[in-house]
C-alpha cells in the first residue's frame, strides 16, 4: 500500500507533500499525537480502529461482524465521546474488488464533554444490553444464560458485599438453544438468583423499560438506566 502511494504522489509530483512515518499495523501501533485523521478503513478492521481512535489506549472489546452495518453497541459506544455525522454512501461497485457491503462516510469529532460514567462499567452494560440486541430488555435479562451470571453475582454480593456485580459475557455468537431457555430456579442459591432477577426486573419496569428493545434507546436514556441500576446498588462489570 505505501509502496502504491510513494509510486503515485511521485507520479503526481507531490512527494513533497507526504512523509510516511509509520507503516505497520494500525490496531497495534501506537498513534503519534494527532488533530485529524482521514482513513478509508478496511471493513474487517473498522470497529477495532474507531474503538481505538476514540477511547485512546483503553479501546473497548468488539465483537461485531465487520460490515454489521445497523444500529450496534459500536455506534452507542462511539456515541458517548464523539459526535457522529453522516456524510455519504459510497456503493460497494466503487471498489475493485467489489465487497459485499457499501460503505459509508462518516465525520466522527469527539465531544467536548463527555458524560460522567465509569467507561467499563458502561462497555459491560452495554454489551449485557445488546447481547441479543432485537430482543426486549426485560427478555434478555430473564435468560437462563444471563441469569446464571446474576445467580453467581448475588451470591457473592450475599457474602456481605454492598453491590451486585452482572457479568457480561461473549454470547453474541452464540445463539445455541440454552440461551434461550428462561432462568428458572431449581435450588437455594438459584433462588437467591430469582430474587436479584426480580430486583432487576423491578428496577427495568419503574422506568419503563422492560418492553423497551435497546436499539430504539438513546445514550441518554442507556445512561439513565444504568444510573437506575447502580441506584438499586447493582452494578455491571466484564470478566471477558
Ligand atoms: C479500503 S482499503 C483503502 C486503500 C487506500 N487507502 C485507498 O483509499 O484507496 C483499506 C486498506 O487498509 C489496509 N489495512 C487493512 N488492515 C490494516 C491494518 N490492520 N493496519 C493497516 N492497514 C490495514 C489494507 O491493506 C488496504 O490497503
Amino acid at each position: 500500500m505505501v509502496e502504491v502511494l510513494q509510486k503515485r504522489v511521485v507520479e503526481s509530483g507531490v512527494q513533497d507533500r507526504l512523509t510516511v512515518i509509520i507503516n505497520k499495523d494500525a490496531l497495534k501501533a501506537e498513534f503519534p499525537p494527532f488533530d485529524l485523521v482521514v482513513a478509508n478503513i478496511s471493513h474487517g478492521i473498522a470497529s477495532a480502529l474507531v474503538a481505538k481512535l476514540v477511547y485512546g489506549a483503553r479501546p473497548f472489546h468488539c465483537w461485531l461482524k465487520p460490515g454489521d452495518s445497523e444500529f450496534n453497541c459500536l455506534a452507542v459506544n462511539v456515541n458517548l465521546v464523539a459526535d457522529v455525522e453522516f456524510v455519504m454512501v459510497v456503493s460497494k461497485r466503487e471498489f475493485v474488488p467489489c465487497p459485499k457491503v457499501d460503505s459509508s462516510v462518516v465525520i466522527i469529532r469527539p465531544k467536548a464533554e463527555v458524560p460522567n460514567v465509569i467507561l467499563d462499567e458502561w462497555w459491560a452494560f452495554i454489551k449485557a444490553c445488546f447481547c441479543k440486541k432485537n430482543r426486549t430488555l426485560g427478555a434478555t435479562f430473564k435468560q437462563k444464560k444471563v441469569m446464571e451470571l446474576l445467580g453467581m453475582s448475588n451470591l457473592a454480593g450475599s457474602n456481605g458485599e454492598s453491590k451486585d456485580y452482572i457479568s457480561s459475557s461473549d454470547n453474541d455468537e452464540d445463539e445455541g438453544k440454552s440461551d434461550e431457555e428462561e432462568f428458572s430456579p431449581s435450588s437455594c442459591s438459584e433462588i437467591g438468583a430469582s430474587s436479584f432477577k426480580e430486583k432487576l426486573i423491578g428496577v427495568l419496569k419503574s422506568g419503563n423499560f422492560e418492553d423497551k428493545r435497546p436499539s430504539k434507546l438513546s445514550n441518554e436514556e442507556l445512561l439513565h438506566l444504568l444510573a437506575m441500576f447502580n441506584q438499586e446498588g447493582i452494578c455491571f462489570h466484564d470478566h471477558s
